[in-house]
Parts: C-alpha cells; structure tokens; sequence
C-alpha cells in the first residue's frame, strides 16, 4: 500500500470508531442494528465495496436499509455485479473490518484482503460505487459515513443515486455492468413498457371485471409507495396508495408487508373506519350485493410493500371480521408466476409444427425455503414442476434459481423473482423471430412475445415489489381473476410463527435447509416428539439472522393445532434445558 493511502485511511478510519463491546455479523441480508452504532460499520462497508469494485473490475452498490424492521434501525449491504448480494467468499471480510477494534488493525485487515484477493491498488485504475438509501432519517449520515469509506480508497469514486427501493439499487448496478441504461427513468420505462406489452397481449379483454377495479397499495410508510406514485401514470392501472410515507403513519409501524403476512390482519389506513372499505360496502348494500364485497369486488385487493419494496404480498379485506385478512402471499405469488409461465411454455411448445425453428427444452426450477406453506409444495408439484429448498435469504434462493432456464424464487414473505436464462432468452429471441416470419399474431407469437415481457418486467438482479405487482396485476387480468379467485388456486394450510429471545442464538445449528435441528443435542428429537402429537404436523426452529432470535414455524391441519404445535415448541427453546 502506498503512503499516501496508508495515511488517507489511518486518517478517515480515526474518525470512525467502533461501538464499544458490541460484535456484529453480516446476516441473512448485510448489517443490521439500532442506527446509532453504524456509522463506523457503514464507513467500512464503503471500503469493503470499493476493494470489491477494484477486484472485480465492476461498478458495485451499497445500500444503506434495515428493509422492515423499526424506523430506528438501519443497516448496509453489498451489491455484487451481477446486481445480485455480495458473494458469500467475501461475507467474512466484511464481518472482520466491521469488527476491527482500532484503525491500525483496519489497516492490516484491508492489507489481507488486498493480498489475498490480488487486488490491483496501483492508483492507475478506478473504482465505482452506487450509493443508495431507504427514507429512514438516519439515511443521510450513514450515507456521509458511507462515501467516507469509499473515498478513502484512492481511485475509488462514489455516485449517490438517493433515496431509492433496495432492487432499484441492484437492478441500476446491473445495467451498468452489462453498458445497459440505468438510470431511475430507464427502471421506469423499461417496467412500464414492458407491462403495457403483457396487458396489450391479454386474451378476450371482456372478462376483466374484476380485476380493472382500483388496486390499494400499503407503502409501509416507506419508499415504495413513493415510487409507485411516479410510475402509476404511465401504466393504466388505478392505483390508491396509503401509507405513503408522507403522511403521518411511521415507516413499518403495524404497516407493511412483513406486518401482514406475520399478523395476518389489516395494516394501518385499512380499517373499516379508514376512507375507502366503508364506502364500498355503502355501495355494494344499495345495490343489494354484499357478498360482491367480500367475493372480490370493488375495493378490495390490496397489496403490502414492505419498507425498502422488495417484498410484496397481496390481500383481500374479508368485511364481517374486524381486521382479518385473506392472505396471498409469496407462495401464491410464485405459484401464480409458475402457473402462467408453464402455461406459455407449453403454448409455445405446441407450436413445434415441423415449420423450422430449434427444439429447446426450457428446465423450469422453483425455489422455496423451510417456511413455504406445505399446501404451495403440493400444487406446484401437481404442477409438474421440480422444486427445490435452499435456507433462508434470498441469496440462496437466487443462486438455485438461477441455475434453470427459468427460475422461480419467492419466499412465503413476499420476496422473490423470476430468473431467465441468458441461454433461453437467446432461444426465445430467435424463436420469435421465426414466428414472425411464419406465424404472425399465432398464438405462439403471443407467448413468446409475453415471455419476453416477463422477463424484462420482472427484476432480473433482486426480488421487487414494483415489478411482482405490475406482473402480478398483468397475469391477473390475463386470467380474468380476481384476488379471491387467485387465492383459490390452493388453500393454505394453518401455520404459525413465533420468535424467542435467547442468550445466543448460534447455539442453534440446523442443517437440511433449516429444516433440522443439529444443535444443541437432544432439541430436535424434543421437537420430533411434539409433531408426532399431530397429524400431519410441521415445525422447526432456526436461528434469524436479521435479529436476535430463534425463529419457530409450525404448520397443521387446524389452526389451533398450529398454534399449540408452535408454543410447545417455543417452550423448548425457552425452557432451561437445551439453550441456557
Ligand atoms: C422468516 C422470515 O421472514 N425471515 C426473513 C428475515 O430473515 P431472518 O434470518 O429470518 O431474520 O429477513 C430476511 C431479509 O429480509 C428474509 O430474507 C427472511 O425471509
Ligand atoms: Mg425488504
């Protein structure tokens, strides 16, 4: 290292320092704490991606947000230029300079990682850094701590793309890596265009009743609203969104995505005395149709952005109880996605006519985790589809995806997306160009047509709330359901989860996709023996990684049963005999 570096970085790092007594680990998505103590995190992160810029050649990003957890919290993770997470291979680094007591062992900590890495700090090069972040107000300063760390890499330059959704930021690191446009208005255009081109393919317009109706969107109080506003123009679509954020509701406080899908009720601004809701049911009683309301009528899909949007569930208000919610979550979302995607495979298929054109085995892969309802495996089997389990953290789920033609990832929270092969795309281009020679408007044009829209709609780097909605809204209205209709597809079985505060929440080790318990000895035969007290009952228990927990999920064919399965389990991980 060079001098002026040494003394560049002794320098910045100085003014850095980190939390006392407390460690932190880069989980299941970056750093994540109470805001206060990131600042020296945060600035380290920006080291660590600028040294991942310069060994990879490739703009990087860096978002600074703690996605749903409280407004106080924030957070910072990596984005790899593929626009995907950080490689695993570097998480360590990352846990290591976060951890560094004093700059003098900063400095030998990035000496290591320079050495090891090969990493050409010869001053000839530079380095690019996206820089984004969520609306928390802790935002701004971790964003100055943030080009700190950056800029204290000679060579290394940042770019403060502001307040954005966490996929924006993955999705612009992708463009840029491959020379593509990758500013905000090109994310808009290509989502808008591309959503026009799936509506403008919908078949037999006529049955769309119920889905033209307006769609309510929960922002969460976050950014995702903010953003769904700029675009809602542009797409035909009659879009409400409540929980802005710019009113005064808080970011994620009993609103958002992860709020619904945990509590299974309605968020804030939802309520049956909140603008909207009542007045429908006025309509629908004069009309002599109440039933209208609860089966799918006006007013009443709704869908959760969570605070960054990258996860997105819809719901429907069911009107005599209270609160209460039918949910359509990340698991109905993909098997949706899977439903209508095999549906034009095989149109496509079909076309196979003898008139040219290559034959070509597009491998269709769907990805879930431990905590996917037991009902969505079943239909997506039905399907016909191979699908697989990774651990949870969407960068599991995005590797396994991404190793098919066509990858569908989604965790039952609502984040996910569809992979497409370059391979297959390449195919598919080539395919559509035949038909447009022989088959013009055939219905094979149609589907390869719409697979390609998919494709550039839906966020090949990070799942996103704004594109699975507008594919979601567009399938909806190619299928002329509604969201009730949807979520007949499958009924989900009774699930719950609970999460306990323990002293160390490593002492738990699971393996088999979380889906066993290998540490500490003797729990799991203990939780084997509370699932054999029901039919057809599911548990397990795995450490979180975003917060300081062990996580229990059960499923059974009641909810009672789900529940009581969840607390005697939640029992064990309290209880003094395995974890204190
Ligand atoms: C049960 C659950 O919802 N877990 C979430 C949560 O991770 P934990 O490791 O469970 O804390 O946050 C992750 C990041 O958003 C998300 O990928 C994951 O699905
Ligand atoms: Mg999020």
């Amino acid at each position: 290292m060079k001098e002026e570096q040494l003394s560049l970085l002794l320098k910045s790092s100085s003014k850095f320092p980190p939390p006392l007594g407390v460690k932190l680990s880069y989980g299941t998505s970056g750093f994540r704490a109470d805001a206060s103590i990131l600042r020296s995190t945060v600035f380290r992160v920006g080291i660590l991606a600028a040294l991942r810029s310069f060994q990879t050649k490739s703009v990087i990003g860096l978002m600074i947000t703690a996605s749903h957890n409280v407004v106080s919290d924030n957070g910072v993770k990596v984005a790899d230029p593929s626009g995907g997470m950080l490689t695993q291979d570097w998480e360590p680094f990352a846990d290591s300079l976060a951890n560094a007591a004093d700059p003098h062992h900063l400095l030998q900590l990035i000496n290591e990682i320079i050495k090891k890495e090969n990493i050409p700090l010869d001053g000839t090069r530079s380095a690019e850094i996206l820089l984004g972040r969520d609306t928390r107000p802790s935002g701004e300063s971790l964003l100055e701590a943030a080009k700190e760390g950056v800029s204290s890499i000679l060579g290394a330059n940042f770019f403060d793309i502001g307040v954005v959704t966490t996929p924006q930021l993955h999705w612009m690191v992708r463009q840029r890596n491959l020379g593509l446009k990758a500013s905000e208005a090109d994310y808009f255009e290509q989502l808008s265009t591309s959503f026009r081109c799936l509506m403008d393919l919908v078949p037999n317009k006529s049955g769309m009743a119920n889905t033209s109706e307006k769609l309510i969107l929960d922002g969460a109080n976050g950014i995702g609203g903010e953003k769904l506003e700029m675009i809602k123009e542009s797409l035909g679509l009659v879009i409400e969104v409540r929980n802005s954020g710019k009113g005064a509701g808080v970011l994620n406080e009993k609103v958002g995505a992860d709020f619904v899908q945990k509590e299974k009720i309605l968020p804030r601004s939802f309520g049956p005395n909140d603008v909207g809701f009542r007045s429908a049911e006025i309509f629908a009683v004069v009309w002599g149709f109440r039933g209208w309301i609860k089966f799918g009528g006006g007013g009443d899909r709704c869908a959760s952005f969570d605070g960054d949007a990258d996860r997105i569930v819809y719901f429907s208000v069911i009107q005599e109880t209270g609160n209460k919610i039918n949910l359509v979550d990340g698991d109905k979302i993909l098997s949706l996605f899977a439903l209508f995607i095999k549906e034009q495979i095989s149109i496509l298929q079909q076309g196979k006519d003898g008139k040219g054109g290559s034959e070509y085995h597009a491998r269709i892969g769907v990805v879930q985790t431990a905590y996917a309802n037991g009902a969505s495996t079943d239909y997506l089997k039905r399907l016909g589809l191979e699908v697989m389990f990774t651990p949870t953290g969407v960068k599991y789920l995005h590797e396994q995806a991404a190793a098919y033609d066509i990858g569908i990832y989604f965790e039952a929270n609502g984040h996910g997306t569809v992979l497409f092969s370059e391979k297959f795309l390449s195919w598919l281009e080539e395919r559509n160009h035949e038909l447009s020679s022989v088959s013009i408007g055939s219905e094979q044009q149609k589907a390869a047509l719409r697979l390609v829209a998919v494709s550039k709609l839906i966020n090949q780097a990070a799942g996103d709330a704004l594109s699975g909605l507008l594919l979601v809204e567009a399938i909806l209205q190619h299928m002329g359901w509604s969201v009730n209709k949807w979520s007949e597809l499958y009924q989900d079985l009774p699930s719950r989860q609970l999460k306990v505060k323990v002293l160390d929440r490593k002492a738990v080790v699971t393996t088999n996709a979380e889906t066993v318990a290998v540490e500490p000895p003797g729990i799991q035969e203990a939780i084997n023996a509370e699932i054999a007290k029901y039919t057809q009952g599911r548990s397990f228990i795995r450490p979180s990684g975003t917060e300081d927990v062990v996580r229990v999920y059960a499923e059974a064919p009641t909810q009672e049963e789900a529940d009581s399965l969840a607390k005697s389990v939640a029992h064990l991980v309290e209880g003094p005999e395995y974890l204190k």
